[in-house]
């Protein structure tokens, strides 16, 4: 069996974490897939050199099994693994709101299983993943799920009840951001700004603070503070944001990502 690494349902989370463990240096025939389509599977192979192989065959000779479906995909996928895997493997799932004991009820007894949330940033190594033990999974398994994941990002382990959190808050976090983008682009059009420039405007805007806030050592409320001069340009756009709700909207956002995330096992 060795110590090969199965990728179940390769679609664009899949796909990214495949990229992201060949970056880290591992080989393609260290790697298997599974697809639904046969077209999804031949172009895996052709871009990355990983074998495709069936889901029966994956739980059969892959020691570590990632499923990468979406959690409405995840009750049939575990039925048709269920025969094949024994507690000698580890079972990553990367699913939404899918706890560990969805797939431990689905899996013969004693298979450890670990919850992992990450986002797409795994494409350029700067993924937020945030990992939990089920069950059956100790020290060493979460260690397996953290060498994966650490290449591709910052990895968190939490406990098991703040997963659909993370979920909304991380998983669901770079769209946020994208939105926000989009927005401010759009102010730029309603100002007169070419939409190449405001683009590049605002991009670079988001790069420079999102660095200032990873490296900077200070809090975000002093980041603004910094910016925002008195009687000035940017505490008029601020008194928009709160007149408009913006901070209650982004809670209350979130809460409902959160609360769609603990939906989403019921199919
Ligand atoms: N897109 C995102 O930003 C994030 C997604 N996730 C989670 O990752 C999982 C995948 O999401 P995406 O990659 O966005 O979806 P996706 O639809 O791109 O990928 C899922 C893939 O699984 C394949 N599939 C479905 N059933 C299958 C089966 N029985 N056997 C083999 N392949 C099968 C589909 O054909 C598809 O290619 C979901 O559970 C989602 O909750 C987690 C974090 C972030
Ligand atoms: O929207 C979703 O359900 C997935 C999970 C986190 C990000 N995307």
């Amino acid at each position: 069996m060795g110590e090969l690494i199965a990728i179940l349902g390769a679609g664009k989370m899949g796909e990214a974490l495949l990229s992201g463990v060949l970056r880290a240096g591992r080989r393609p025939s260290e790697l298997v897939v599974t697809a639904r389509r046969e077209e999804r599977g031949a172009l895996l192979r052709e871009r990355y050199g990983v074998e495709v192989v069936t889901n029966a065959e994956a739980a059969r000779t892959a020691r570590t099994l990632i499923l990468a479906v979406k959690p409405q995909d995840m009750g049939v996928l575990l039925d048709e693994l269920r025969p094949h895997v024994t507690p000698d493997r580890l079972v990553i799932s990367m699913a939404a709101g899918i706890t560990c004991a969805f797939i431990e009820d689905r899996l013969p007894d004693g298979v450890p299983v670990i919850r992992v949330m990450s986002n797409t940033p795994v494409l350029v190594d700067e993924a937020m993943s945030v990992v939990s033990a089920g069950s059956h999974a100790g020290e060493e398994h979460l260690k397996i799920a953290e060498e994966l994941l650490s290449p591709v990002g910052k990895v968190l382990r939490i406990p098991e009840a703040l997963q659909d959190g993370a979920t909304a808050l991380s998983g669901s976090g770079p769209a946020y951001f994208y939105y926000l983008v989009e927005a401010m682009v759009d102010a730029g059009i309603l100002l007169g700004m070419p939409r190449a420039a405001a683009l590049e405007m605002v991009i670079q805007s988001a790069v420079g603070a999102a660095v200032m806030l990873r490296d900077s050592g200070e809090h975000p409320v002093m980041l603004r503070e910094a910016v925002t001069s008195p009687g000035g340009t940017t505490i008029a756009a601020i008194r928009e944001l709160e007149r408009h709700g913006v901070r209650a909207a982004v809670i209350e956002a979130i809460e409902a990502a959160r609360n769609r995330g603990r939906e989403l096992a019921e199919g």
